[in-house]
């Protein structure tokens, strides 16, 4: 310290005059009373000053390492100063930063020849509850201090406040990175974290939830998360479920929920947790993202469904797909399927019953691109008119009463194939306007379900109606009939190519003699002619039963075909080829009648008519409904 010319400290200091202290006291207490935080540190540092007299006055803590401090607050000759930071290595504040008070009350300067100018220090160290030092409070001055200054007890007083403010500083900081942190971690977790009152209404959740239920930071306060659950009474039943279980902790597997995503109504499945707040008035929750897993379980479960389906089809199917016939009528038939085989149009093929429609069908799809997914045929005339909705566009669980399991639809097994509806004609207008969309936007729903489920098919429809007859009369929707109708095919009966019956004769022949165990080498030129004269009402369905039971009948390699086996007509009637009534309906009626007759009205089993007509026992009901055929009816 170079300069000695250092005026005394007043000696008020020194005397022990209580009201100088308690108004030292006073004055410091209500200099800092307000402050807190930095403002505080300023405030005691000026204040100290003030009331003691003593020029220089700092709050310190330790820097990055326990040899250097830094000052929070810097008081000196009657001004604040910009903090300071030092070694403490040849410095009084190194004892106190020891954990010691330190008062040189003279001569500072030649003990620590660093603090050139400096006589007098007094320094305190700031402790926290548990012992460890924080920092320190010091006073210094050029001049000498008294050497017990009296103001020592308040001094102490006011580093232990600084020392509570530092460790509140500390504690606030600490608090805030832990939730910095800890609001990283819940923003950048890959599961998702929501936070939810009892009604379900948002108050906050992370990124990966934001993401998986397509909403954006703006959205979440005041979403209502079971707002996101679809409407099917499937999802909503396992919402009710997962609500019971918040909290039960029994459940460590999570509970699948449905969700549709805010954004585009896609819909997801999450796995999810929830437990109660300790308050009680929100809950935790927190789910992954498992869509992936259950659209690759759906695709399962349809292809399993298919092959299901193809496999029955398979025990059913004749294995003769071949399209018979040298005709005119046949061949220019073919180039039709040729040509529209090649593309995508929804074909409506019309003809009457047993001329071979299914097989056009097969054959349309054979030669398409979609060859090698598969032909889904559904027959509307067979299904009960409350079922068919189900049976094309699959249904939910309890979407109604019996609908025990999900059910996939034909639709959907035909994805990327082709569906084939038969008697389209008797689908009933509610399902026409379904189908209709289907049509159109390659969409629909499942019964008793709300996610829109998109499919690539072709549709090919059959009829053995007249649908026009039917737009006109209001039994079929006009729209649909033209959506159907891109590319019509009529398939011909067979009086109208009576040529192609002896290729067709021996075609069906080949097909059938080994399944019965027979070896036939042809059929007899009367019984040729006999075929050639009938006028088929029953078309080729109808020859293939009069082939069928002719090789059972025969009792050599040459086949024989009996007058009344071709439905008890007589072959002069048959000739002319044409019946009084030449309507397709009555014919269609005069065979069935025969039929029925001829197995006394027997409908099911091995030698019932629907056997022999190569039908639906529901079908054939249905048909006889139609025709007005019953027992006592003819
Ligand atoms: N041109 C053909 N060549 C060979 N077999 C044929 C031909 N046309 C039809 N068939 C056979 O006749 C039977 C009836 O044909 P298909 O089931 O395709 O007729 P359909 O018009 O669909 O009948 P329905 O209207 O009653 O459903 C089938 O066994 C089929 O294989």
């Amino acid at each position: 310290m170079q300069d000695k010319t250092k005026d005394p400290l007043p000696e008020e200091i020194l005397q022990p005059i209580d009201t100088v202290e308690l108004s030292a006291l006073r004055a410091i207490m209500e200099g800092t009373a307000k402050a807190t935080g930095e403002d505080f540190f300023c405030a005691l540092v000026s204040n100290l000053c003030l009331a003691t007299g003593v020029a220089n006055a700092f709050i310190a803590e330790f820097a990055e390492t326990k040899t250097r401090v830094r000052t929070l607050a810097f008081w000196m000759d009657g001004q604040f100063i910009h903090n300071q930071e030092w070694d403490l290595e040849g410095t009084p504040c190194e004892v106190v930063l020891r954990g010691q008070l330190c008062h040189y009350p003279s001569n500072v300067w030649k003990q620590f020849p660093k603090e050139e100018g400096i006589e007098s220090y007094l320094g305190v160290p700031l402790q926290d509850t548990e012992g460890g030092i924080l920092g320190h409070l010091a006073l210094f001055d050029k001049r000498t201090m008294p050497s017990e200054p009296r103001l020592l007890f308040t001094f102490q007083i006011f580093a232990a406040r600084a020392a509570a403010e530092l460790s509140r500083i500390r504690a606030i900081e600490q608090l805030r990175e832990s939730e910095e942190r800890f609001r990283d971690l819940f923003d950048e977790a890959p599961i998702a974290y929501v936070h939810e009152d009892l009604e379900s209404r948002f108050i906050s959740a992370n990124r990966a939830a934001m993401r998986i239920l397509g909403i954006t930071p703006e959205q979440v306060p005041g979403m209502v998360g079971i707002s996101l659950v679809p409407k099917t009474p499937e999802a909503q039943q396992r919402v009710q479920e997962a609500f019971k279980s918040i909290g039960k902790g029994t459940d460590t597997s999570g509970v699948v929920l449905e969700l549709s995503r805010k954004d585009n109504g896609k819909p997801i499945w999450i796995q999810w947790w929830s437990k109660p707040d300790p308050s009680g008035h929100y809950t935790r929750t927190m789910f992954v993202d498992i869509t992936d897993r259950i659209l690759m379980e759906q695709e399962q479960a349809r292809l399993q469904a298919q092959n299901q389906y193809l496999r029955e089809e398979i025990k059913s199917a004749n294995n003769f797909d071949e399209v018979v016939g040298r005709s005119v009528a046949i061949q220019s038939l073919l180039d039709n399927v040729r040509r529209v085989a090649a593309t995508d149009a929804s074909v409506l093929i019309q003809g009457e019953s047993g001329t071979g429609k299914e097989l056009i069908a097969r054959a349309i799809h054979s030669a398409s691109k979609r060859h090698k997914n598969p032909l889904i045929k559904v027959n509307c005339a067979a299904l009960p008119s409350g079922l068919i909705e189900s049976e094309l566009f699959g249904h939910e669980k309890g979407a109604f009463t019996g609908a025990i399991a999900k059910r996939i639809g034909r639709f959907e097994l035909a994805d990327g194939g082709t569906i084939f509806l038969d008697e389209i004609g008797e689908i009933p207008l509610d399902i026409q306007v379904k189908l209709l969309r289907v049509l159109q936007e390659r969409e629909f729903e499942r019964v008793g379900g709300q996610t829109p489920i998109k499919v690539d098919v072709r549709i090919i429809a059959a009829t053995n109606r007249n649908l026009l007859y039917e737009v006109a009369e209001k039994t079929f929707r006009e729209d649909l009939y033209y959506r159907l109708n891109v590319f019509p095919l009529t398939t011909p009966p067979l009086r109208d190519r009576l040529e192609d019956i002896p290729l067709l004769a021996y075609f069906l022949i080949e097909k059938y003699a080994p399944r019965i165990g027979k070896k036939i080498d042809g059929i007899s030129e009367k019984s040729m002619r006999r075929l050639q004269a009938y006028h088929w009402p029953g078309n080729i369905r109808e020859l293939e039963n009069v082939i069928e039971r002719a090789i059972i009948l025969a009792d050599s390699d040459i086949i024989e075909v009996d007058p009344d086996m071709l439905s008890g007509r007589t072959e002069a009637a048959n000739i002319i080829g044409v019946p009084n009534d030449a309507s397709f309906e009555a014919v269609t009626r005069q065979h069935i009648l025969a039929v029925l007759e001829q197995t006394n009205w027997v409908i099911e089993g091995a030698n019932g008519a629907a056997q022999i007509l190569n039908l639906q026992p529901s079908t054939l009901r249905y048909r006889m409904k139609k025709l007005g055929l019953a027992k006592t009816s003819h």
